[in-house]
């Protein structure tokens, strides 16, 4: 078993990290970090469980470390669930003292010899951590997309044979996006609010780095433009994209490359049997309805018209954060990067 340990545990994100972890068949969970506000208290006593998945009692009485590079040193990897602002010089710090890190923050995204990864869309993108390790580092960090992000390109991805030059969406988001003080009741009950912070450029620059080509020392962009509008609507989970685009090739043949679509691992315990599913009644997907499917790992892409255009939804918290980065965990041990 690999010893691993959640930053930020009490989160919104990091929840859903210890639901994902507290049985993994390869991950030990075993370290909790959170503010000095947690530090020093039983995990249980102090998380304000909020998930729609039980609490894991096994994990109830782990004592919650303060966030430091000393609390992580038993730990062969992290997953960060931190804000971005401390996720930036502590996943540093923890990468240069020899433990792996799996990010969900942005702070590292962009950063060139960082892995913005995908398992199921690039994940030949982790010869990164070579370089990483070739200026001196003895961990790592790899790191996850936004999570509007990665249910565009999950959508994207089988369409890859398709010529496109143009990408356009338009996201309605849920509330579990902006944590758990991140958008008050009186905001968006009965509202819909056109603008999440920084999240449009976020779309526009990490899918073209997730969909380029690793030339064995850098990332080639994707030849294509990402067009974004975003936008918080009252939803619980999961994120609902409109997309359009030209793909020069007949909505039969469109469905078909979903129906093809295959995940390249068979093996990660984390891996959805369907990483893209399309539905062809006329009002779906829904994220009441379609957010957990596959343990929330599914992306569900439906109203595939002419033109091209569709709508794709996927779990914001699971796809969109932890679950992606456990997954990306499991990539990299299967990998032997560990
Ligand atoms: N992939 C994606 O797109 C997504 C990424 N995220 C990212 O994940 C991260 C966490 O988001 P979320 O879970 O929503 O945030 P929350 O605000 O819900 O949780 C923040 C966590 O960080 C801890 N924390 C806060 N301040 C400090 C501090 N000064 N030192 C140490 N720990 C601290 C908190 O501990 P305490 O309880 O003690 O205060 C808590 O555990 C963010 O970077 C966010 O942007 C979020 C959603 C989706
Ligand atoms: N901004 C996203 C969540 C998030 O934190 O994204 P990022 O990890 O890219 O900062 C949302 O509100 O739904």
């Amino acid at each position: 078993m690999i010893n691993v340990g959640v930053l930020g545990a009490t989160g919104a994100v990091g929840q859903r990290f210890v639901q994902l972890l507290a049985d993994h068949p390869w991950f030990n969970l075993h370290t909790l970090t959170a503010s000095e506000r947690s530090a020093g208290k039983k995990y249980g006593s102090i998380v304000n469980w909020r998930l729609d998945a039980p609490f894991p009692d096994s994990i109830g009485e782990t004592v919650v470390t303060p966030t430091t590079v000393e609390s992580v040193k038993d730990c062969d990897l992290v997953f960060s669930a931190l804000p971005a602002e401390i996720a930036t010089p502590l996943e540093a710090g923890i990468a240069e003292a020899g433990v792996a890190v799996c990010s969900n923050a942005r702070s590292h995204r962009m950063d060139p010899d960082v892995p913005l990864v995908v398992p199921e869309v690039n994940p030949d993108h982790l010869g990164l951590i070579d370089l990483q390790r070739d200026r001196g580092r003895d961990g790592f960090i790899v790191t996850n997309p936004n999570c509007s992000t990665i249910v565009l390109v999950m959508a994207l991805a089988p369409l890859r044979s398709f010529a496109f030059t143009d990408v356009r969406v338009a996201t309605m988001q849920a509330i579990s996006g902006g944590g758990f003080s991140g958008v008050s009741a009186m905001d968006i009950y009965d509202n819909v609010i056109p603008y999440i912070g920084s999240e449009e450029e976020k779309m526009e620059t990490e899918t073209r780095k997730i969909m380029g080509r690793f030339t064995g020392s850098e990332i080639e962009d994707a030849p294509f433009g990402v067009s974004a509008s975003c936008h918080r609507v009252p939803v619980i989970d999961g994120h609902t994209l409109a997309v359009w685009m030209d793909v020069g090739a007949p909505v039969s043949e469109v469905k078909k490359a979903y129906a093809n679509f295959k995940s390249p691992f068979s093996n990660l315990p984390l891996q959805p049997a369907k990483p893209v599913e399309i539905f062809d009644q006329p009002d779906r997907p829904q994220p009441r309805l379609d957010r957990n499917r596959g343990r929330g790992m599914t992306v569900s892409v439906g109203r595939i018209r002419e033109g091209l255009r569709f709508i794709a939804l996927g779990h914001n918290t699971i796809r969109g954060a932890a679950g992606a980065s456990v997954l990306n965990a499991e990539l990299i041990y299967s990998k032997k990067y560990l």
